[in-house]
């Protein structure tokens, strides 16, 4: 019976286990190939492979494994580490980049050419066929596959693919016919292959043993010389011996080990549950004491710290898994989610993308994720901290402590409100001052205008072709931290003074400083006074109307500047002429004024409209009853002479002399010389052309410099005065006009008539002190029922 039984014993085979490199240059579609090939879907938003990941599938007998290797530029040197094991090669390019051929052509070489894969079937793929795609043969001959794949023995086939063609049944065909002829070549070779295989992989390992004790043994020594030089500077220092540590801090073997995603995991849960505790003791504690939460409670502050950490360790744990290279189980996303690789797929490039994938998975989903601790409302301070920080600021600034100490009061809130910003012409409280000036001794000014302010008002004003009714803010209380700094150094009886006058006093220096002044009165340093000469010798485009220059008995040159576009009549309107002829300044005017009737351009009509001080009632027109009366005092006299001298021009570079003999002569000459500006088209007399007329008109001044000539000796005003005295008494009432001049709407609006002003204060008080140092200067829109709010 047991005879008749027979038992047909089939013999296993085995099934073969045949290893596959998959090479070729990045974004070859490697990665997309060996998915297919697995049988998954590719993702159509791969990111570049760094490293390596290996595929396996079976496939007709054998078990096969796919290293898929990066093929960009900085990881092709690995792939040499997987030659030893493989039976077959596969090499995929890109059809569709033609520029890139040469490149490949090389790695093909060089790649055929390593004694490791020399011999060994190579499957060649011509990928992206799906694409507008080079010809078979281009590609054959590009990449000087004849060639290479004779010279290297290598049985070699190439397929024209397309790895996104499909899957599994859908795959194409080019594909499965191409792996089935690499896994046949390898076959029929497989009693050669095979134990070279073994052979390379045991030669490979013992190399590498090899190499790893030479690295143990490098690093051992260099360790061992810096614990020489080390000891050796301990004993030069006289330092106790290092103790022996008997700890490695050498790593034996693969120093990138593959993380336990088990452990991992676990890790992650019990990160959560602790959070999931905290956050429900916080919530515990938030119900508890509201208050203290909101307060920026410094114990809960901590917790919520505490509780984003342990959110970031969770991120952390996120970044550590989507780098984790272990080759069986990292994945080719590296832990990356499609949303992250959103981003990366644009800048694909091969050289870069181990960088780009690190950056990716550091600024990608688990930076965003990552919220910031909360702002938390900073403690309220406590009124006596507030009281005690303002004190110390007090300190600070050398103040009086009781000059804060009305808290109510406006003008000192701002220390209460820690306002402490400087924004000029916004402020009128002195605080700011203390805090741009610290240590400075707190100036007692609370009325200042601010000069700023009135630049800008002047820029208007000037920029306005007629004289309209505007009028400077009577709110001109702003501070001006130089004026301000400055005028607690003032003379104080004299600007008490002055000021219940209407008039501003400054210290010379201070006014020069000033930038209005500075516009309107320059000194002449030597580079500007050349290009002064300059302008004088050429002229024309350079040449400036309201360029004067004047020079004081010291000899000091300035250069004054006047803007005349006001006062020419051609722009001014009709009304204002009318009104500046209307109110002649003086009898000596009169020449101008018929001289204004026909249209021209009057000394009196500038005097009238920069003249801006009140007048002796001596020279006003209704006052030669006065003419008689108690001589005032000198130096009222002596304002008055330099008025005279003023309006008589000396000022615009005549003396006195030339001023009576030409000044009608000269008015006429600039009547002519309006008319003729509207002469467009030359017909103008070349002798009565402005800029003759002003390049004469300079020569003679320089010739006279404003010295008395002979001339003078027969000159009534000449005689009277004290000539020096009189061009400086002239010179700063020259200023004062003309600091004046964009004012002059609200200055003929604004000071009072001469009999008003003379019966108001009478004459001894109308006029300002003027002392050497200090300019002074009509205040804006002053008002006697304010005289007492200022105080200096
Ligand atoms: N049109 C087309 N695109 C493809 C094909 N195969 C791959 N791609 C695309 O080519 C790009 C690169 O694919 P990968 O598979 O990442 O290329 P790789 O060779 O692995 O690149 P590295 O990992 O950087 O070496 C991806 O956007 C793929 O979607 C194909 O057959 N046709
Ligand atoms: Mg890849």
């Amino acid at each position: 019976m047991g005879n008749c039984v027979s038992v047909n014993k089939k013999k296993v085979v085995p099934k073969k286990q045949i290893t596959l490199a998959i090479v070729g240059l990045d974004n070859a579609g490697k990665t997309t190939l060996s998915s297919v090939l697995l049988g998954e879907k590719p993702d159509p938003d791969l990111a570049p492979t760094v490293g390596f990941r290996n595929v396996k599938f079976t496939n007709s007998n054998c078990n096969v494994t796919v290293f898929d290797v990066g093929g960009g530029k900085n990881i092709r040197p690995i792939w040499k580490n997987y030659f030893a094991e493989v039976y077959g090669l596969m090499f995929v390019i890109d059809s569709t980049c033609e520029s890139r051929l040469k490149e490949a052509r090389d790695v093909f070489k060089e790649t055929l050419s390593n004694t490791k894969v020399a011999g060994k079937p190579v499957l060649i793929l011509a990928n992206k066929v799906d694409k507008d795609h080079m010809k078979e043969t281009e590609i054959v001959r590009g990449l000087d596959i004849e060639k290479t794949v004779n010279s290297n023995n290598c049985p070699s086939k190439m397929v024209m693919v397309s790895a996104l063609k499909g899957v599994g049944a859908k795959m194409d065909k080019e594909i499965s016919e191409g792996l089935t002829w690499l896994l046949n070549e390898i076959k029929k070779s497989w009693e050669t292959l095979f134990p070279r295989v073994q052979e390379d992989m045991a030669a490979q390992a013992l190399t590498q043993e090899k190499e790893r004790e030479e690295r143990k043994a490098r690093v051992k020594k260099q360790r061992e010389e810096r614990e020489k030089a080390e000891e050796l500077e301990r004993t030069a220092r006289g330092l106790p011996k290092k103790a022996e540590s008997d700890e490695e801090d050498f790593v034996d073997g693969n120093p990138f080990k593959a993380l336990d995603l088990a452990q991992l995991e676990k890790k992650e849960k019990m990160l959560k549950a602790e959070k999931h505790s905290k956050d429900k003791k916080l919530n515990a504690l938030d119900r508890g004491d509201g208050l203290r939460k909101s307060m920026g409670d410094p114990i809960i502050r901590r917790r919520s710290l505490d509780s984003s950490n342990t959110k970031r360790s969770l991120d952390d744990l996120d970044i550590i898994r989507s780098t984790n290279h272990s080759p069986e189980k990292a994945s080719p996303k590296m832990g990356l989610t499609s949303y992250d690789l959103e981003d990366s797929r644009a800048p694909r490039g091969g050289n870069n993308s181990e960088v780009k994938l690190g950056a990716l998975s550091l600024f990608g989903r688990n930076t965003r994720g990552q919220a910031l601790p909360p702002l938390e409302q900073l403690p309220q301070e406590s009124s006596d901290k507030k009281f005690r920080k303002k004190k110390k600021r007090l300190t600070d600034y050398n103040l009086p402590a009781n000059s804060d100490d009305d808290t109510n009061n406006k003008e000192n809130s701002s220390w209460n409100s820690g306002l402490f910003r400087h924004e000029p012409g916004l402020f009128s409280r002195e605080s700011e001052v203390h805090e741009l000036t610290p240590r400075m001794t707190k100036p007692k000014i609370s009325k200042i205008v601010n000069t700023s302010k009135i630049d800008e008002e002047e820029e208007s004003y000037s920029n306005q072709d007629t004289y309209g009714s505007r009028k400077l803010g009577r709110n001109s209380d702003f501070s001006h931290n130089h004026l301000t700094v400055k005028s607690s150094q003032f003379d104080s009886k004299l600007g008490k003074e002055n000021s219940q006058k209407g008039y501003e006093t400054f210290p010379r220096d201070l006014d020069r400083e000033d930038s209005m002044y500075r516009r309107t009165l320059k000194h002449i340093s030597p580079p500007s006074l050349k290009r002064f000469d300059e302008e004088k010798e050429g002229e024309s485009s350079t040449e400036r109307d309201d360029l004067e220059e004047v020079s004081d008995d010291n000899g000091d040159r300035f250069v004054s500047y006047q803007n005349r576009r006001n006062l020419n009549p051609a722009k001014q309107t009709k009304s204002n002429q009318i009104k500046s002829r209307k109110k002649p300044i003086s009898r000596e005017m009169d020449d101008d004024d018929d001289a204004e009737a026909e249209g021209g351009y009057s000394q009196s009509s500038i005097l009238k409209d920069t003249l801006r001080f009140p007048r002796s009632p001596r020279y006003d027109d209704d006052a030669s009853s006065r003419d008689n009366d108690e001589s005032p005092r000198d130096l009222h006299k002596e304002i008055r002479d330099a008025q005279q001298l003023y309006s008589s021009g000396l000022l615009n570079g005549h003396s006195s002399s030339q001023v009576k003999r030409g000044l009608s002569e000269t008015s006429t000459k600039k009547s002519s010389d309006t008319k003729n500006k509207d002469d467009k088209f030359g017909k103008v007399d070349q002798l009565n052309r402005p800029e003759t007329r002003r390049k004469k008109k300079r020569s003679i001044f320089r010739s006279n410099k404003l010295a008395p000539s002979d001339d003078d000796a027969d000159s009534t005003v000449g005689d009277r005065l004290d000539y020096p005295r009189l061009v400086q008494q002239a010179t700063k009432y020259d200023s004062l006009a003309r600091l004046g001049n964009a004012r002059s709407t609200q200055f003929h609006n604004n000071v009072p008539k001469e009999q008003d002003f003379s019966a108001k204060w009478g004459l001894a008080e109308e006029l300002p002190v003027i002392e050497d140092d200090y300019t002074v200067r009509r205040m804006p829109n002053f008002d006697d029922s304010d005289a007492d709010d200022i105080v200096f």
